[in-house]
């Protein structure tokens, strides 16, 4: 039958792909991934710094989507903090799969294997980023995909999580139908995506150990990271 689009749905992508490419990190934060020096704590202070930008830009992001601000406050939090790292791990995906200004791909993978991350975690992490890498999605994938993301009902603390699943169930519904109509001739398309995001609950696992083994071996986060991450 013919899939379409409806005016509604249009007008709820229109709101969500203005705000992902509305809030970004600012270009004086990231063009210092080709200038500051390659040392272990050099690389870890710049991926903190820009960590702590881009947690600023989901914040922003996140109460644009309609709905999330008459959700309960205490529940706003709780997905904030339950996604921030998935939401971050889908973002930075993008520079990996070529979206971004021209080296930095190449200079953010240097960085981030060189930040004293143990190699038992680069591998999943890279991993990750080449099969968003080989899914080439479009901007209206990914601003979805991060939305469906932070309005994962089930994640820890969160109170009434029908109020959250009727804000994202409308946006899963949208991403099926343009899965298919920007698609049309790989009909499993939808479900490798939202295999990324059973990939993404994985990698939560692995971001909580390097948390751990940064702060064994001393590294300070910034107070909005400690926040959001629970730690120090
Ligand atoms: C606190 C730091 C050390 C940290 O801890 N875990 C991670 C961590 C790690 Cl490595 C991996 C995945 C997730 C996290 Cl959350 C990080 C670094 O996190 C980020 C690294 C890069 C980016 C990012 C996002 C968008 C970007 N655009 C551009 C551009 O060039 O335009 C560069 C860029 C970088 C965001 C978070």
């Amino acid at each position: 039958e013919k899939v379409a689009i409806t005016k509604e749905q249009d007008a709820l992508m229109k709101l969500i792909v203005e705000a992902y490419n509305k809030h970004q990190i600012p270009q004086d934060v990231t063009k210092k991934l080709l200038q500051e020096q390659y040392s272990t704590e050099e690389n870890f202070l710049l991926l903190t710094e820009i960590a702590t930008s881009q947690v600023q830009v989901l914040v922003e992001f996140t109460k644009n989507i309609p709905g999330f601000l008459s959700l309960d406050h205490e529940d706003q939090i709780a997905l904030l903090k339950g996604s921030a790292v998935e939401a971050m791990f889908l973002r930075s995906a993008q520079v990996f799969s070529r979206k971004m200004p021209k080296g930095h791909t190449e200079v953010l993978e240097e960085r981030i294997r060189k930040s004293g991350i143990s190699e038992e975690f680069i591998t999943p992490l890279f991993n990750f980023y080449k099969s968003v890498g080989e899914l080439h999605m479009v901007q209206e994938e990914q601003a979805l995909l991060t939305a469906i993301t932070i309005l994962t009902p089930d994640r820890p603390y969160v109170k009434d999580q029908q109020a959250v699943e009727r804000l994202q169930e409308p946006m899963v519904e949208l991403l099926k139908k343009l899965c298919v109509l920007q698609h049309p001739q790989e009909p499993q398309y939808f479900a490798r995506l939202l295999g990324r995001l059973t990939e993404l609950r994985t990698l939560n696992h692995y971001h909580a150990e390097m948390l751990t083994s940064w702060r064994v071996n001393d590294h300070k986060f910034t107070p909005l990271l400690c926040e959001i991450w629970d730690v120090q």
